[in-house]
This record gives structure tokens, C-alpha cells and sequence, in this order.
């Protein structure tokens, strides 16, 4: 099969088996049906019947006219043409789709391969509803010796970023709704960097759900998947209800495939950009319009911090007040645009998935910890409206002050968790001890760090500041990988005064080092980079 435009699809049979059906509409509104045999016989096409959809002539052609040994393997087809005003003696017609769009299923029938049969009288239609029409051309053929269901392929890709966020979200208020705690705020990270690249797909071949994650099957069965399935399934059907001329996307099973170009559930935000992603590649197969925003609530459902990776730049994910969470989404504070000089180091100290995960992490702080109550309900809000502030501002000093006293304290809580969880390793917090020393150095916060639930530190910085918060952590983790791929000019130095002994724990303890900044939010990608081939099976992204 092949979609040659927006609105021409042509359905190709393998050589020399059966008939090729060629469907165009509306610019061409023209359909095409004839045997594989129609290019090397072109004289032998001669139209049948004819019609007017809108004004737009419909031809059907089969390829003789009177009787036709069909070779190889007969085809089946059951051709839709959308719009109204279709006029044939004895025609079946049903509901159907504009005339913008032609849906069409070709299924081999395996036996007849020397069948002599009798097509003329093929097309059978009849009017059901005033608008739409179906055309159904049946071949005379019984149906028990079809073989292979139609295999046309709907597909859409899109990557969607990572984020990491400087007022965490830890606690749930409904595991349910996956709705939280408190709100929180981070920075969307740059896809130059660190993506997830996911192709949505979906067919009336497909048997069910799935998703290949990095090459591996992944299940897809567990409530928080198929939640962000159902609702997006949903606001298609809508969308169909409304306009039948949309092929009926929504009743078919999806097969999505994804790759991280990091680690996964290593503490580097893979289930943000992974559900991100999940969820922006459906609605563009969808063609849903709803704004990033109503998207926000739907992948909050597959992993809560997902909801911030919609958008670029500076998120705040609003807890919201209803019962049903519907408020419960995510906003852009500002565009990346607007502080496009904030950088972000990661010190890769492990990338091993994690011992508890965020999910259960959480769910354990909530239940257990007494210092919790007061970080949801008091602190966390008062830092929400500073945070906003400080990036309203511009204002790096503020920021890097909010930034490290969040991860304190949602680090203080794990802690504070019966039993206890602990993220960070020594290696961390030499991380911590190396920010602290480089801004007593330079006498004012020029470097912020913080740990989600992993030991990995991601120092913030500004662009301004890039000498001496690079040269003293290149200073403490050696030649690893990514420096030089990124900043081969930052050369490993300390300033006046720094005590060195603070970068003893970390020297050995860095596997890599990640050098990104500020980013966009979700983007599409061409069909030819899609992570499967016309058979629908994956392939590596390029
Ligand atoms: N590309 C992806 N597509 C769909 N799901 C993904 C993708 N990447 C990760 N996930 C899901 O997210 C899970 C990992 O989430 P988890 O919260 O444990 O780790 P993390 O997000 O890397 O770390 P953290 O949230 O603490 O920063 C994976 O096991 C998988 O279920
Ligand atoms: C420490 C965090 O990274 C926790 C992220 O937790 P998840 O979003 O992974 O949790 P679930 O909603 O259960 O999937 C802080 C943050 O990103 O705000």
C-alpha cells in the first residue's frame, strides 16, 4: 500500500496476483479498480459505470467488461467513497466520510487463482443515510477463501523532551487520577540532547495494544497506559462522530514504538518524555486540535511529571482543586524564548534503574512521613509563586536558592519515609558540596543543583556563568565522556580559593556528563523518519 498525497491512496496487490485498486478523490475524485494486469494492458480499461459526487465525477472501471478469467489470486475489496448524491442501479449505500477521504480494504482470496468469473455486474450499492455512501464492490467469489485482512497503515511520529523539575512533585492526592500533593515547576530540557522519539500507529490489521520501548515489548496493559489510550480514543471518536468522512482511526488497535536516547527509569525523567511522547504521537495520528494544555491531563495519567513535557521552556503543573482532576494540568510559565541562557550540567553517577520507584516512592512518603503535611501545604506553595517570580525576572540567584531548597527538602521527606528512602549516594552529595564551594567562590549562586529520585545531579547555571561552573565540575570528573563532544574549549580549572578536597568523592564517580539547556516542547517528525516501515514492523530511528 501506498498514500501517495494527503488525498490520493493507492492500493497496490503483490505482482501479478489479482487486480490492483486505485482510489483518488477528491481533487480527482476519480476511482480506479481494475486487475494487476491494468499497466500492462491500459487498452483494456474501459470505464463501466459512472456517477457525480458534489459535482466531482466518480468512475469505477473494471477491467473487462464481460466475462474475466482473473489470474493469479482474486482480490476482494470493499471500497468506501464518502459524500452523498451517489446514484447507481441497485446500489448499497451506508454512512460515510466526506469526499476528502477514501478508505479502502483489499484482502488476497487465496484459492480462485483459476477462477473464470463473470464481473460485469460487481457493484452493489445502496443508500442508507442522506449523507455518505458506501460502495462495495464484491467480487462473485465466496468469502471463505479470503485470505489476509486489509494491512493499510496510519501512522504519526513525534519527540517530546525531558523534564526536570526545580519544585518537585512527590505525593499523590488520588493514585486513581494520578493527581498531586502539591504543584510543581521545572525546566524543559533541549531534544538536541535528551528525547524520546515515539510513532504512533494504528490499523484494522493490528490484533491489540503494544509498545516496543528501546527494541523490547513493553507492556501496555497496566491502568495508567491504558487510561491515556481511552481518553485519547475517545476524543477521536468524538472528532469522527462528528465528520464522517474521518477514517475509523478510533476502533483500531495501536502499536507504538519508542526509543530514549538515555537512560530509562534511572532518574532522568524517562516516563515524562516517554508519556510526553506517548501521548503527543496519538493525537497527531488522531489529528486532535486539543491545546497541550488538554493533552497535559491526559498524560498525566500515564506518569504524572509527563504533564509538564508538553511544553517548552519554564512548566508549572497546577494541582488543581476538582474531585475529577480536571484541573489538574499543566501551564507554560514562559517560553524557552524568554530565558533561552539557562543551562543545565548532568552528572551521570548512575544510570542503573532505581531500587524504589517515584510511584511507589511517593505513595510511601505520603503514608508515612510527618514532615510531609507541612512541605505539600506550606512550603512547596509559598515556592511555587517565588519560583514563578524569580523566572519572571530573570532572576538566577533566586532561582538556584528556590531550586536547591526544593530538592532538600523533597530529599528531607525521603528521608523522613518509613522505611527510608534514600536516592542520593556520596557520590551526590559531593555534587552538592562542589555547587556550594564554586558559589562561595564566586560570591554569589552562580550554579543550582538538584536530584530527582536517582543519585544523578543536574547543576542549572547561566550561560554567563558557563567558565567557572564548568571548569571546576570538569575539574572533578576527569576526562568522561561528554565534554568534548560539547564544550571542547572548557578547560578543567578552579577558582581562587576553592577547596579541592571537596572534589575527592565525585573524582571517579561520573560516568558522563550531559551538556544541554533550556528546550522546545514536543515536535513532529516527518513520516519517512517514522520508527516502522510499510509493513508496520520497527526499525531504529535514524
Ligand atoms: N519512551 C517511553 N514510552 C513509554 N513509556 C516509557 C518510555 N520511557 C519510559 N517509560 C515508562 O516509564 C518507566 C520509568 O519511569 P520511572 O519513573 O521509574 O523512571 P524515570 O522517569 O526515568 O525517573 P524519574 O521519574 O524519577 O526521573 C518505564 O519503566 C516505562 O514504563
Ligand atoms: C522526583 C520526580 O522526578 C518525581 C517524578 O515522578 P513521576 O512523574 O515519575 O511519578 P508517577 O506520576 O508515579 O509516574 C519529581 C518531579 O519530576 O517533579
Amino acid at each position: 500500500m501506498e498514500e501517495t498525497s494527503r488525498d490520493v491512496l493507492s492500493f497496490d496487490g503483490a505482482a501479478g496476483d489479482g487486480f490492483e485498486l486505485c482510489c483518488c478523490c477528491n481533487q480527482a475524485a476519480r476511482v480506479e479498480w481494475s486487475t494487476g494486469q491494468l499497466a500492462a494492458e491500459p487498452e483494456l480499461v474501459s470505464p463501466s459505470s459512472e456517477a457525480m459526487v458534489y459535482g466531482l465525477p466518480i468512475v469505477i472501471r473494471p477491467l473487462r467488461q464481460q466475462a474475466v478469467r482473473m489470474p493469479a489470486v482474486v482480490k476482494f475489496c470493499d471500497l468506501w467513497l464518502y459524500g452523498s448524491g451517489l446514484r447507481f442501479p441497485g446500489a448499497r449505500m451506508s454512512p460515510g466520510q466526506s469526499s476528502r477521504c477514501v478508505a479502502a480494504r483489499v484482502a488476497a482470496l487465496g484459492a480462485a487463482r483459476s477462477a473464470t468469473t463473470d464481473v460485469s455486474p460487481p457493484y452493489k450499492m445502496k443508500r442508507r443515510r442522506s449523507l455518505g455512501f458506501r460502495v462495495s464492490v464484491e467480487l462473485p467469489f465466496s468469502s471463505s477463501t479470503m485470505a489476509a485482512p486489509s494491512t493499510e497503515i496510519f501512522h504519526a511520529t513525534a519527540t517530546a523532551p525531558v523534564n526536570i523539575a526545580v519544585i518537585k512533585y512527590w505525593g499523590k492526592a488520588s493514585t486513581k487520577l494520578n493527581t498531586p500533593t502539591n504543584s510543581s515547576l521545572s525546566v524543559t530540557l533541549s531534544q538536541d540532547d535528551l528525547r524520546t522519539i515515539t510513532t504512533a500507529s494504528c490499523s484494522p490489521s493490528f490484533e491489540s495494544d503494544a509498545l516496543w520501548l528501546n527494541g523490547a515489548a513493553h507492556d501496555v496493559s497496566n491502568a495508567r497506559s491504558q487510561a491515556c489510550f481511552a481518553e485519547l480514543r475517545a476524543l477521536r471518536k468524538a472528532k469522527e462522530d462528528k465528520d464522517q468522512s474521518l477514517p475509523p482511526l478510533s476502533t483500531y488497535k495501536l502499536h507504538l514504538i519508542s526509543e530514549n536516547n538515555f537512560p530509562t527509569a534511572a532518574g532522568l525523567a524517562s516516563s515524562a518524555a516517554g508519556f510526553a511522547a506517548f501521548v503527543r504521537a496519538i493525537a497527531d495520528l488522531y489529528e486532535l486540535d486539543e491545546s497541550p494544555t488538554e493533552l497535559s491531563r491526559i498524560a498525566r495519567q500515564g506518569s504524572g511529571s509527563a504533564c509538564r513535557s508538553l511544553f517548552g521552556g519554564f512548566v508549572a503543573w497546577e494541582k488543581g482543586s476538582r474531585n475529577d482532576g480536571y484541573d489538574s494540568v499543566a501551564v507554560q510559565v514562559a517560553p524557552e524564548s524568554h530565558w533561552p541562557t539557562i543551562r543545565a550540567a548532568i552528572l551521570v553517577i548512575s544510570d542503573a534503574k532505581k531500587g524504589v520507584s517515584s510511584t511507589s516512592g511517593m505513595q510511601a512518603t505520603v503514608a508515612t512521613s510527618t514532615l510531609f503535611p507541612n512541605r505539600a501545604n506550606t512550603v512547596v506553595p509559598a515556592r511555587m509563586d517565588a519560583m514563578k517570580k524569580a523566572i519572571a525576572e530573570k532572576d538566577f540567584e533566586s532561582f538556584a536558592d528556590l531550586t536547591m531548597a526544593d530538592s532538600n527538602s523533597f530529599h528531607a521527606v525521603c528521608l523522613d519515609t518509613i522505611p527510608p528512602i534514600f536516592y542520593m549516594n556520596d557520590a551526590s552529595r559531593a555534587a552538592i558540596r562542589v555547587v556550594e564551594e564554586i558559589n562561595r567562590c564566586a560570591g554569589k549562586k552562580v550554579a543550582a543543583y538538584t536530584f530527582d529520585a536517582g543519585p544523578n545531579a543536574v547543576i542549572y547555571y547561566d550561560e554567563s556563568n558557563q567558565d567557572i561552573v564548568l571548569g571546576a565540575l570538569r575539574k572533578g570528573t576527569a576526562d568522561v565522556p561528554g565534554w568534548t563532544e560539547k564544550q571542547p574549549h572548557i578547560t578543567a580549572c578552579l577558582p581562587e580559593g576553592f577547596n579541592e578536597a571537596v572534589l575527592a568523592p565525585l573524582s571517579g564517580n561520573v560516568s558522563r556528563v550531559i551538556l544541554t539547556g533550556v528546550g522546545s516542547g514536543p515536535l513532529k517528525v516527518p513520516k519517512q523518519q517514522a520508527l516502522i516501515d510499510e509493513q508496520g514492523n520497527p526499525r531504529p530511528a535514524s
